[in-house]
Order: C-alpha cells, then sequence, then structure tokens
C-alpha cells in the first residue's frame, strides 16, 4: 500500500470504516454512534474497547470514542449523553491528502428527540488519521429556525498499558468540579493516576496533556473551542457494577474527554460550530 486507504467492512456485526495508512496505522469507525473504535498506532492499540460491550445497538457502545452529543450526561432533558452515541449515522466517505484521510460521518437530529429537543440539529463528525495522529472533529449546525443550544464531548478511552505507573500529566495545580464527590471544587495535586474513582471537570489546557504508560507517550489537545476536559475513569468499586465492563477494565483505560458542558454552546438559524481533538504518539 502506497497510499492511505478507507474501506467499508462488518466488523462483529457492525456497518464500519476501515483506515488503513501505509506506515501500518490502522483506525475502524462504527457508522452506529459515528464511533471510533480501534486506532493502531506504532503497533499499539490505542483505544479502550470493553470486551462486554454491547454491540447491537441496545445501548452504547463502551469503549472508543462516543460522541455525546447534543447534551453531555445528565446536564439536560436528554438520555444520558444525549442521543447519537445510540443512533446509525450516514457514512459520507474519505479523502485524502497527502499522508493523511479523512472519513465523514452526519447525523440529522430526529424525531425521537422533537419532544425534548424541537430543533433542527444536523453533526458532522471528520475522523483524520495521519502517521501517529488521530484527530477527531464534531461540527454542529442549527438547520432549524429557532436558536438552539447544547452541550457534548468526544467521550474518548484511551488504553492504558501499566496501571500502576500510568499518569496523565499536564493538569497540576489545576481547578477542577469533583463529579465523583458531588461536583465539590478541588484542585488538581501531581498528575492523575489510577486507583479510585476518577471522574472531574477542568478548564481546558491551552498546553497539550499527556499520558504517559507502559505503551509510551501520547499527547492530547483540543481545539478552544471545546472549553471543558473530563477526565474520568470509574475505580474498581464502580467498575464492578458496570454490566458492559470486566472486574479489572478500570486499570486498562482513562477517559480524556474533549466538553463543552458549563457553558452551552449557542448556535442562531444557520449557525456552525466545530471543534476537535487531536491525539498524537511522541514517544
Ligand atoms: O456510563 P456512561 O453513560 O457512558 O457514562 C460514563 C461517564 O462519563 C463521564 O463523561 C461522566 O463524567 C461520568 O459521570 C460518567 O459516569
Amino acid at each position: 500500500m502506497t497510499q492511505p486507504q478507507a474501506a467499508r467492512t462488518v466488523w462483529r456485526g457492525l456497518a464500519c470504516t476501515q483506515i488503513s495508512l501505509p506506515n501500518g496505522d490502522c483506525v475502524r469507525v462504527s457508522d452506529f454512534g459515528a464511533q471510533v473504535l480501534s486506532w493502531t498506532a506504532r503497533g499499539h492499540e490505542r483505544m479502550f474497547l470493553s470486551e462486554r460491550a454491547v454491540l447491537n445497538g441496545s445501548a452504547a457502545i463502551r469503549g472508543g470514542v462516543p460522541v455525546c452529543f447534543p447534551q453531555f450526561n445528565a446536564r439536560g432533558p436528554l438520555p444520558k449523553h444525549g442521543l447519537a452515541r445510540r443512533t446509525v449515522w450516514h457514512y459520507e466517505g474519505a479523502s485524502g491528502q497527502g499522508d493523511a484521510i479523512t472519513a465523514r460521518w452526519r447525523w440529522e437530529a430526529a424525531a425521537p428527540l422533537h419532544a425534548e429537543f424541537p430543533h433542527g440539529l444536523r453533526a458532522e463528525l471528520a475522523v483524520t488519521v495521519a502517521p501517529d495522529q488521530l484527530r477527531i472533529a464534531l461540527s454542529a449546525t442549527n438547520t432549524g429556525s429557532s436558536a438552539l443550544a447544547f452541550t457534548g464531548a468526544l467521550h474518548t478511552y484511551l488504553a492504558v498499558q501499566g496501571a500502576d505507573i500510568a499518569a496523565l500529566q499536564g493538569l497540576e495545580g489545576a481547578a477542577f468540579w469533583d463529579a465523583a464527590k458531588a461536583f465539590s471544587p478541588a484542585v488538581q495535586s501531581g498528575a492523575v493516576a489510577l486507583g479510585e474513582e476518577v471522574d472531574r471537570v477542568y478548564a481546558r489546557s491551552a498546553q497539550p496533556l499527556e499520558l504517559r504508560d507502559a505503551a509510551g507517550t501520547l499527547q492530547i489537545s483540543q481545539d478552544a473551542a471545546w472549553p471543558e476536559t473530563v477526565v474520568w475513569n470509574p475505580g474498581p468499586a464502580l467498575c464492578a457494577t458496570l454490566p458492559d465492563m470486566q472486574g479489572a477494565d478500570w486499570m486498562r483505560m482513562l477517559c480524556v474527554e474533549a466538553a463543552a458542558i458549563n457553558q452551552p454552546v449557542a448556535l442562531h438559524p444557520g449557525q456552525h460550530w466545530q471543534a476537535a481533538q487531536t491525539l498524537q504518539v511522541i514517544a
């Protein structure tokens, strides 16, 4: 292979697009949820996907990069984390740019949403794969005739190798809201490590974060239009209660989420918004 390629495939019953680069990097994205399920770079799987993930469309898929939209968590009347992660998106195709390739999906707010969310809203997800790099851009357009507001996140489940040495660096000294402790305010002391439940909402860091583990170092950055970063790991106690995770899975993952939460994004009719999260293997 001399050029990046995108091929349609079915993986464990899910219609997917498989993106492959000449250097061996590979990404799989499901039409269900427009969800990245796998990213292999420098020979390592960089995404956590639960072996107990529900893949039959009856629930959100636990792992990869769920698109939480147009509502983050329970902050509104919609089902938790919105409906987009539980619906099939329309695949629009892929196009190459040099050593990179971008595949695109489209989602429209449809009837099941309208009782709680009576708006015309279109979302697009662009997944760009380049050597050592994955960039995921969500965009939203108000296609209706009234103003609307949304919240959301790219709920990225990063694979962790070597839980005892894994550390997320770059948030030291940052203020956060501790969602695991009734949203009490706190300040980050040292790197984020695995151990107990972590469910924290930080303001976006201007500098990229770094996840260091036994596989190397992954740099994580997000556009300013994602104003918050959520870091989530259920820890052993909560993990044991989640039916779609195995008991020790909390040691295999860390969610670092690019999010828009505290100030909902307001869109007038015809207005457009876009924001990306970029993951880069640097060591
Ligand atoms: O189990 P879900 O619906 O995928 O949510 C997982 C987690 O997602 C995180 O974004 C939230 O901050 C957590 O509070 C939540 O538990």
